[in-house]
């Protein structure tokens, strides 16, 4: 299985309304695996790609060549779902310009035969799951997360109670992950069912009060799913960990291309900032199989590509559906997708089976803590563990008591779920004690965070299904509260009141969050930080001397300053 190719898919779709009010001619054509794109103002000049597959769905089920949802599964999902069970990561992403197909390829329609990719593959799980039952031997679990990514921000689509954006951290042992992100428990395809609606609700409802089309987002639905196995002849039991990530793309055009013109161009750039980068990141690995070269692959410069590096050349086994307009006006975009495609093909994945995975997780992060307080009793900082004792376990960071007080009272660390207990200091800390301060707050930080993490991997499944029904309450007891229903309306899917009056809800209701949320991840450890810039508190933010937060677009950003009340400045 080691050094798999990224199986790579290309899907053509039928003319739209506004390509047939525009008699546009259909540019596509496609003979086995090859698909050619004609070049309407240049006949001679056809180019030729070979893929895996090539679904010609331009025309009718009637038409013996047409690519029905469920061939598209058969091809790409069946094969995928069959590696999860064979205990590898895999990840199906769609890619595409707007309004080409890639939400009817990974959703589909809920009518009959044209549900797409997720939910037959969600379906297929649990029946095959269901088969497996008479074997007294084997259980399984499955649990469930959606999220989005927008303008470089991460929105839990599945717990009302993230508000608002989540923070992307790396930690030494997990790698990079979204903290707090919900991980729901389901026991069947009706569950997972549910999850996606309301996620799909959740992600039209903000894309309406940011009067913008979820096509601007990157929507990322994880699976992970365990398989225990019981040995009896050694009364043992081994587990499999799978994380299936399904990935619907935003537009994949230009920026110049949609029209849009200051903040809508600067979200676009920062939209495309993900695309942009997975361009670059897949570009890279391309090259490192055709010159067989080490080479420098920028994960680290947008969220998508950082959340997916593993399925991006890493531990996964990856399949790639680019999505195609058939239709000439769309020459250009169509081509360059092509294009994206065929590099996509070059990428090898080097995947593992992630047999007894979360055993020897826990054993490494009990470790990791072990670390972590030797190091704080070695700094002289024993007290802040003994206070975490009779402190409901979490520790009181503000300040670590050592190097005292560089700056005012203490916040209440949970009174905002991310920057606003990090934003507090608000003293200017003297040049001596900076350091330390940093060096011991992060250090209390990482130790926080590892004992979340073995909390939560040490959560029973009866926890796990009484914490996803706790949430499935807040979340119907949310979505009553705004009025929310979803239906057609001449073609537009809206949020409506139950007067059917059109509602805007604001789900985004930390301004410190949307104001001033742009990632920022640098490649730096924290313990090679050696300047103020390098200081990076929990992966996005850079705290300055003045006690205001830079959060930059990049580490070569063009730095947006804003200060600790979150106000642009
Ligand atoms: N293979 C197909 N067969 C029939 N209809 C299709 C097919 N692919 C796409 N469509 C239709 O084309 C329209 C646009 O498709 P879709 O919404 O999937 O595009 P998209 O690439 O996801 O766009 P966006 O980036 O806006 O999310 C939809 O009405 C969809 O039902």
């Amino acid at each position: 299985m080691a050094g798999a190719s990224v199986k790579v898919a290309v899907r053509v779709r039928p003319f739209n309304s506004r390509e047939i009010g525009k008699e546009s001619k259909c540019i596509i054509q496609m003979s086995g695996n090859t698909t050619t794109i004609l070049n309407p103002k240049q006949p001679k000049e056809n180019k030729s790609f070979n893929f895996d597959f090539s679904y010609w769905s331009h025309t009718t089920p009637e038409d013996i060549n047409y690519a029905s949802q469920m061939q598209v599964y058969k091809d790409i999902g069946e094969e995928m779902l069959l590696h999860a069970f064979e205990g590898y990561n895999v990840c199906i992403f769609a890619y595409g310009q707007t309004g080409a197909g890639k939400s009817y390829t990974m959703m589909g329609r809920q009518e009959q035969d044209q549900q797409g990719i997720i939910p037959l593959l969600c379906e297929d799980l649990f029946t095959k799951i269901n088969d497996s039952n008479n074997d007294n031997n084997m259980s399984y679990s499955v649990e469930v997360s959606y999220m989005e990514i927008y303008c470089e921000r991460v929105r839990d689509l599945l717990n009302p109670k993230n508000k608002g954006n989540l923070r992307v951290r790396e930690h030494p042992l997990l790698g990079p992950y979204v903290e707090d992100l919900s991980k729901l428990a389901v026991t069947s395809y009706n569950d997972i069912q549910d999850l996606m609606d309301s996620g799909n609700k959740a992600r039209t409802v903000a894309a309406t009060n940011m009067n913008e089309t979820s096509s601007r987002s990157h929507a990322v639905f994880n699976i992970i799913f365990t398989q225990k196995k019981y040995d009896m002849d050694t009364d043992n039991t081994s587990e499999k960990v799978s994380k299936i990530s399904l990935v619907d793309l935003a537009g994949s055009e230009r920026a110049d291309s949609t029209g849009a013109k200051g903040t809508r161009l600067k979200e676009g750039a920062n939209i495309n900032k993900s695309l942009t980068t997975l361009g670059k990141v897949i570009s890279a690995l391309a090259e490192i199989k055709k010159k067989k070269v080490e080479s420098f692959i920028p994960y680290r410069d947008s969220v998508l590509t950082w959340l997916l590096r593993e399925n991006l050349g890493g531990n996964s086994r990856t399949a790639m559906v680019a999505a195609l307009s058939p239709a000439d006006i769309n020459y250009d975009e169509t081509l360059s997708t092509l294009r994206y495609a065929d590099r996509a093909k070059q990428i090898r994945c080097n995947a593992v089976i992630n047999e007894d995975p979360n055993n020897r997780l826990v054993r490494e992060l009990k470790e990791e803590v072990a670390r972590l307080k030797d190091l704080l009793y070695a700094q002289g900082l024993g007290d802040i563990i003994e206070t975490k004792k009779t402190n409901n376990g979490s520790i009181n960071l503000y300040p670590p008591p050592r190097h005292s007080p560089p700056c005012p009272a203490a916040p209440d660390p949970s009174a905002t779920s991310t920057i606003a207990s990090s934003a507090q200091p608000a003293r200017r800390p003297s040049k001596d004690s900076r350091w330390d301060w940093w060096g011991e707050t992060l250090l209390c930080l990482d130790l926080q965070e590892t004992e979340k993490i073995i909390a939560e991997l040490n959560e029973t499944w009866e926890e796990k299904l009484r914490r996803t029904e706790a949430i499935r309450m807040e979340r119907s007891a949310l979505l009553a509260e705004m009025g929310v229903a979803m239906r057609e309306d001449g073609g537009t899917v809206g949020v409506f009141s139950p007067k059917k009056t059109p509602h805007l809800v604001n789900l985004n209701e930390d301004p410190l969050m949307s104001e001033c949320l742009l990632y920022y991840i640098k490649d730096v450890g924290r313990e090679n930080a050696k300047t103020r810039q390098d200081i990076v508190l929990s992966g996005h933010f850079i705290r300055d001397e003045h006690c205001t937060f830079s959060s930059t677009t990049g580490p070569q950003g063009e730095g947006k300053d804003v200060n600790v009340s979150g106000k642009k400045k």
